[in-house]
């Protein structure tokens, strides 16, 4: 198991660290480029599976390395088990420590024992899964076929997905990057807000005799998705009168039976997931109940088969030649020794265009700590800013800071050889990946002397100081992601290769990723100060500044 050590203690970490401070000039792309022409070949590696079919190409050349800091980086991830902690994690030890719970998403994605898959003795890791994937394709079949019928007798043509965090964020990624897939005359809507203005404006467009609520929260004590359920519960009793009719329209998928049928929910329509699938690693368990129903059991399996692949590539890929560890220690690299404090994830494939957002609470949840599994304060940063939008728009917007402000930006940019839309005899991928494979480029090379002489010609070159404002260094590191087409697969393995990316950068630093509690204190705190809103003289035990807010709020509110 991980212990929690302070990974600035690893002799490899104080051996990087002096790299960096020695070497640190050496390491410009121009400079590497033209010392090794081999550069790519040695520095990029495939990912191919043929069941599902699936292609992944990671181009890591154009990164601050070289043979030396990349030996540094995996002597690091192999002093801090990297490896062992990995192992431990599929073997279902509880690895998050803080909640006393092992980390089983992999599980999720696992097929049945019979067909290979892993064992693990955890309450419905092995058995348990394949009877709520089995639910979910009978269920999922019910409602896409019309089978099944609200209180009038119509078929369901509207899902309405009630969740927030790990329960929204995967579902909202999925169906956006499968909407190819999907069945279109089923909508689709995500309520997360408890401001009052999501679910209404859903409501507008929803007719209650065609409406499934789905209301998906591990906890199911999640105070904005238990108020969106009953409110929508009330929009539809107004309409359907009889609460018997609540079974026709609402499914639970939870942990907690209780809360569920505390609700009005019956256990037969809930779907059952476990303690030990995290929120931000949901969408493979019953969360992805949406999934399942807008582009079809079939499909979704496949999203599970491709992460799979991955799963076991992480798993018995020696560290050299495996993609999330790659990524992880690169990300290492900027992060801790050059002070880098984002990392942008740049798809460029439209249907994408959520995976940054996915992310942020993938791994700013998940790594977005200070203190190490034996209570260590750590002396280096932890997990990176992660943000980022679809290509080619994020050209247009903020492209030029990373281009040449003076913050350090790694970027992954990632792309589809073969479009599902080839409109206009497939322009607009060309269109697409030109600029795809020139975004890297000039941010390796940048803009020379020489190409700003040329570009400005004899007269004009005279000019020094505007010769000089030209030319811009570049050396700004990127990865490269191409993979052959967006297929559920494919895009199942492309998020369990950033959801180990995350688990190997956590182990290294020492922290826990698997659990929360900034995000819960400010949870509680929220309850707290909810019962003191009525009132001003019941505003107590706050500092000055809250509750001085909080009054104002009382006086200018209009109840
Ligand atoms: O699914 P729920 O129990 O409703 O939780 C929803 C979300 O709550 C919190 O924000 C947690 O930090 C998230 O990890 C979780 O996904």
């Amino acid at each position: 198991m991980a212990t929690g050590k302070l990974a600035s203690d690893y002799e490899a970490w104080k051996k990087l660290q002096a790299l960096y401070q020695s070497k640190r000039s050496s390491y410009v792309l121009k400079d590497l480029f033209a010392a090794d022409p081999e550069r790519f070949s040695k520095y990029s590696v495939e990912f191919k599976t043929s069941a599902p079919a699936v292609d992944i190409l990671l181009d890591y050349s154009k990164n601050l390395i070289d043979t030396e800091v990349l030996a540094g980086l995996f002597a690091l991830a192999r002093e801090a088990n990297v490896e062992q902690f990995r192992d431990d994690m599929f073997a279902g030890k509880h690895i998050n420590t803080s909640e006393d719970r092992a980390v089983l998403h992999i599980a999720l994605r696992n097929p049945p024992v019979s067909e290979g898959g892993w064992d693990i003795k955890e309450e419905g890791a092995t058995t348990g899964v394949q009877e709520v994937l089995a639910h979910m394709k009978e269920f999922s079949e019910q409602i896409r076929s019309g089978s099944w019928k609200g209180y009038t007798g119509k078929a369901i043509n509207t899902i309405v997905n009630i969740g927030i965090g790990g329960s929204d964020l995967g579902p909202v990624m999925v169906t956006e990057a499968l909407k190819h897939y999907s069945q279109r005359n089923l909508q689709l809507h995500f309520v997360s807000n408890i401001d009052g203005t999501d679910l209404a404006e859903v409501l507008r467009q929803c007719d209650p005799e065609t409406t499934l609520f789905i209301v998906a929260s591990k906890t199911f004590t999640t105070q904005e998705t238990i108020t969106n359920a009953e409110s929508a519960k009330e929009w539809f009793l107004t309409s359907a009168k009889d609460k018997a009719h609540v079974a026709k329209h609402f499914v639970a998928l939870s942990t907690n039976t209780e809360g569920v049928t505390a609700f009005g929910i019956s256990e037969a329509n809930m779907f059952q997931f476990w303690d030990w699938v995290g929120g931000r690693y949901s969408f493979w368990s019953a969360i992805g109940l949406s999934i399942a129903i807008s582009i079809g059991f079939d499909n979704f399996r496949e999203v599970l088969n491709g992460a799979h692949e991955m799963d076991k590539h992480f798993k018995s890929t020696k560290l050299e030649e495996n993609l999330p560890v790659i990524l992880a220690l690169v990300g290492i690299w900027y992060n801790d020794f050059y002070g880098a404090q984002t990392q942008a994830l740049l798809p460029y494939d439209q249907y994408l265009h959520k995976f940054a957002d996915y992310f942020q609470q993938g791994d700013m949840e998940s790594n977005g700590k200070t203190v190490t599994k034996d209570g260590s304060r750590v002396d280096y940063e932890t997990g990176p800013i992660i943000w980022g939008q679809s290509g080619t728009n994020g050209q247009h917007a903020f492209y030029q800071l990373i281009h040449q402000g003076t913050k350090l930006i790694p970027c992954d940019f990632l792309a589809p050889a073969e479009t599902l839309n080839p409109i206009a005899g497939g322009k607009h991928h060309e269109i697409l990946l030109s600029n795809f494979f020139a975004q890297p480029e000039a941010l390796a090379f940048g803009k020379t002397e020489q190409q700003v002489v040329q570009e400005l010609g004899p007269k004009q070159s005279q000019n020094a100081a505007l010769v000089k404002s030209k030319i811009f260094e570049g050396n700004k590191p990127t990865n490269s992601i191409l993979f052959q087409k967006l297929t559920p697969g494919t895009l199942g393995a492309l998020v369990a290769l950033y959801e180990h990316k995350i688990h190997v950068q956590g182990a290294i630093w020492g922290i826990n990723s698997y659990d929360q509690m900034g995000v819960e204190l400010g949870k509680v705190l929220a309850k707290a100060i909810l019962k003191q809103l009525p009132d001003p003289k019941d505003v107590t035990g706050h500092d000055s500044s809250t509750t001085g807010l909080i009054h104002w709020y009382q006086a200018h509110r209009n109840k």
